[in-house]
């Protein structure tokens, strides 16, 4: 997507420099930095940091994480090292796992002296894969925004909610959840989007920044307002990603997502989850007692980012003594997700649902 009128990808090889090139999303939406990725350390950090976030974003920085480990050493060890390193990262984003299996399956095979070209390219694939993953799942929800579009009065814009960053920047390019809307905005068809705030990390002044680049009306609403929109009929949808989703059609989101969906239940709006297929964990079956829950520092709940007169600041919004708990996480059971929005079409949020969209995968 474009930022200043320049197109980037979230993530991309720079060859005069030899290194992964990531926007370091540290400093969204203050700063726009990038960081170079060299080391397995490096990589490491950044996905543990969240310097790149985003279930699918992770999968792909893992990717290249094992390709430039490789060009120092592409002994079975090395790979086995780097793989079991970057899979302890972060517990809950299955992308992480299917990038690192993939690749993993792919390079035990070759000679040691193949597979640090080999690992490159599968890298470039993986990204490429999840940018065209993402355009389709744009299509496909297009088709879900154009129905709610044909039902109103001409001008009168479809309101979607959207919790935490399924955008581009969680994502090699065009967003999981935020593709749809691209591509309704770049359709014609008037939007406003109500963004959640998505607290402790505020993921959401993500989506507001990448919304707000692409000129998609928005509005950056507390993590509380959602319900109270509903029950006004100011949302008529919601869309949120995933980073696991069972193979029963339990969606694993960032922590709150649940709870939109009660409230979107409670009140007959459509609750759509956009699911790239490498998101299904078609090993689990039931997502609340099988899927691990990334429990992150208290400290980034006790503190608050954000920029002021002196620049970027961290300031504490507890009182000293205050513990807390960072939960990164919660699963929605199926029973309240109105539909999929996957790559290759949207399926009912079930069993029969995904296996019929994807028979060569569901084993
Ligand atoms: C297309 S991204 C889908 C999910 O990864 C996204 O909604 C999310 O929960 C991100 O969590 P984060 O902790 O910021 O990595």
């Amino acid at each position: 997507m474009k930022i200043g009128g320049r197109h980037y990808r979230s993530l991309w090889w720079s060859g005069d420099k030899d290194c992964l090139e990531i926007i370091d999303q540290r400093w969204l939406p203050h700063d726009f930095r990038v960081a170079e990725l060299r080391s397995l350390d490096d990589y490491a950090t950044a996905i543990t940091e969240m310097w790149v976030r985003g279930a699918p974003l992770i999968g792909a920085t893992a990717a290249y994480g094992i390709a430039a480990v490789m060009r120092g050493d592409a002994s079975d060890a090395a790979l086995s090292a780097a793989y079991d390193r970057l899979h302890a990262t972060r517990p809950t984003a299955i992308n992480l796992r299917w990038a690192l299996d993939r690749i993993q399956a792919a390079l035990v095979p070759l000679p040691v002296p193949n597979r640090a070209g080999a690992a490159l390219q599968l890298a470039h694939e993986i990204a490429d894969e999840d940018v065209e993953i993402n355009r389709r799942i744009g299509e496909h929800g297009l088709t879900l925004i154009r129905e709610i579009a044909a039902r109103k009065p001409a001008g009168e814009p479809v309101r979607l909610l959207t919790h935490c960053n399924a955008g581009w920047i969680a994502t090699v390019d065009w967003g999981t959840a935020t593709s749809p809307m691209y591509h309704a905005h770049d359709a014609g068809i008037p939007l406003h989007v109500w963004v959640d705030e998505t607290r402790p990390r505020n993921q959401g002044a993500l989506t507001a920044w990448e919304l707000g680049s692409h000129g998609v009306p928005n509005s950056y609403i507390t993590d509380n307002a959602g319900g109270h929109l509903m029950q006004h009929g100011l949302v008529d949808m919601v869309i949120v990603g995933t980073d696991r989703t069972t193979r029963t059609g339990d969606v694993c989101n960032k922590i709150g997502t649940y709870l939109k969906a009660l409230a979107a239940h409670d009140n007959g709006v459509p609750f759509y989850v956009a699911l790239p297929s490498p998101t299904i964990d078609w090993r689990v079956s039931d997502g609340v007692s099988e899927i691990p829950i990334e429990i992150r520092n208290p400290r980034e709940v006790t503190h608050i980012q954000g920029t002021g007169a002196d620049g970027i600041a961290e300031i504490r919004v507890t009182p000293e003594a205050s513990e807390a708990r960072n939960d990164a996480f919660d699963v929605t059971p199926a029973r309240l997700v109105t539909g999929l929005i996957t790559e290759r079409g949207i399926c009912p949020a079930s069993e029969a649902g995904l296996s019929g969209l994807f028979p060569d995968m569901a084993g």
